[in-house]
């Protein structure tokens, strides 16, 4: 009997190895689940490696519907294989966002300034890739930062990261994109209680009254000075100009001719927009029961009231300028 017993305690201690292996596999496997499941890791090999850190991107609106035919795994950071280069005041926000319908476009939420800033840029590549979403492989990624227009080291940096990358400008009438930079500097001085500059004050010659050529609002609606640097380094096939004038009144039409430029099916639908009154805008719906979702107040502002002979003088200053830009790009645009 105590032989017995002794034989018993013998086979336990030495299974107790292999038992302890088994229990700490369950409790680790468990508590990896848990902590994807409760977005305690962003890991994304984690997720890669688990189907449930995949269906809670499906869940966090990560993933576009009908991605289930792919598995976790082909989802990886992936360079732009597009940019929006701005300019600036012209639409970019409403143009990413109504892009971002499409199921095979994914953007970062916020503007990377990679390569028109120095800091951002020493950091690579690969900094600049992980920066982007995650997207399978049909998905094409899209970064807009409206700096990108004006910047002249820009242009050369994004051409040795692909230099057959497409590049998408937004560009619209330049007095209205002048005056719409000015709203935005009276507003963001407002919220400091500060006064801006008067307008004439900035954009005139003081000695002169003629429009000054080195204001910094006028020289961004300068297009073609911008624009020119952008087409000594990439064909004009590689560019993309959507009138930001009709972007406001027929977005669906500028989405249409982007899809068609990106080699991608017409899959945003007209029932996304609808017109909000209020807000004098088209708003989106991004499913048919969903939330309507406009941009934000600050997008759509209502804009400083200038003198008709300020304006009158912007537009004529702009005339040779537009000329100069319809020829460089072989496209002319209804601005008076
Ligand atoms: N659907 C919709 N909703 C709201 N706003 C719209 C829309 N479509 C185009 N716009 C125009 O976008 C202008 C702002 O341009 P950006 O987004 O390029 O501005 S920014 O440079 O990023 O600050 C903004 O300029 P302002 O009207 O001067 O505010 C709008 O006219």
């Amino acid at each position: 009997m105590r032989r017995q017993l002794r034989r018993w305690t013998k086979s336990f201690l030495c299974a107790l190895p292999a038992f302890a292996f088994i229990l700490m596999t369950i409790f680790y496997n468990g508590f990896f689940i848990a902590t994807i499941n409760f977005g305690g890791s962003s890991n994304e090999d984690s997720m890669r490696n688990s189907n449930k850190g995949f269906r809670k991107l499906l869940e966090d609106g990560h993933l576009p519907p009908g991605r289930d035919r792919y598995n976790s795994s082909s989802l990886a950071h992936r360079l732009p294989q597009c940019i929006i280069i701005g300019a600036r005041k012209c639409g970019t926000r409403a143009l990413i966002e109504f892009l971002k319908l499409h199921p095979q476009i994914i953007s970062p939420n916020d503007e990377m300034h990679f390569f028109s800033n120095d800091t951002n840029y020493k950091l690579g590549f690969e900094w600049y890739r992980k920066k982007m979403p995650l997207s399978y492989p049909d998905q094409i990624t899209i970064e807009k930062t409206p700096k990108y227009f004006i910047s002249v080291i820009s242009p050369s940096r994004i051409h040795r990261m692909n230099s057959s990358i497409k590049l998408i400008a937004i560009l619209r009438h330049p007095t209205t994109r002048v005056i719409s930079d000015y709203t935005q500097i009276c507003a963001n001085k407002q919220s400091k209680n500060e006064t801006a500059e008067p307008f004439e004050l900035r954009a005139l010659d003081k000695q002169t009254g003629h429009i000054n050529p080195v204001y910094k609002a006028t020289q961004i609606s300068m297009y073609h000075l911008h624009i020119s640097r952008w087409l000594q380094l990439f064909p004009l096939n590689q560019l993309h100009i959507v009138d930001g004038d009709n972007l406001i009144l027929n977005p669906l039409e500028e989405i249409r001719k982007i899809e068609q430029f990106l080699n991608l099916p017409h899959l945003v639908n007209p029932d996304s927009f609808y017109y909000n009154s209020t807000r004098g805008f088209y708003c989106m719906r991004k499913t048919k029961t969903g939330p309507e979702q406009c941009l934000g107040a600050n997008k759509g502002r209502k804009h400083v009231n200038l003198s008709k002979k300020v304006i009158t003088k912007l537009n004529k200053f702009f005339k040779p300028h537009n000329e100069q830009l319809y020829k460089l790009i072989g496209r002319r645009f209804p601005w008076r």
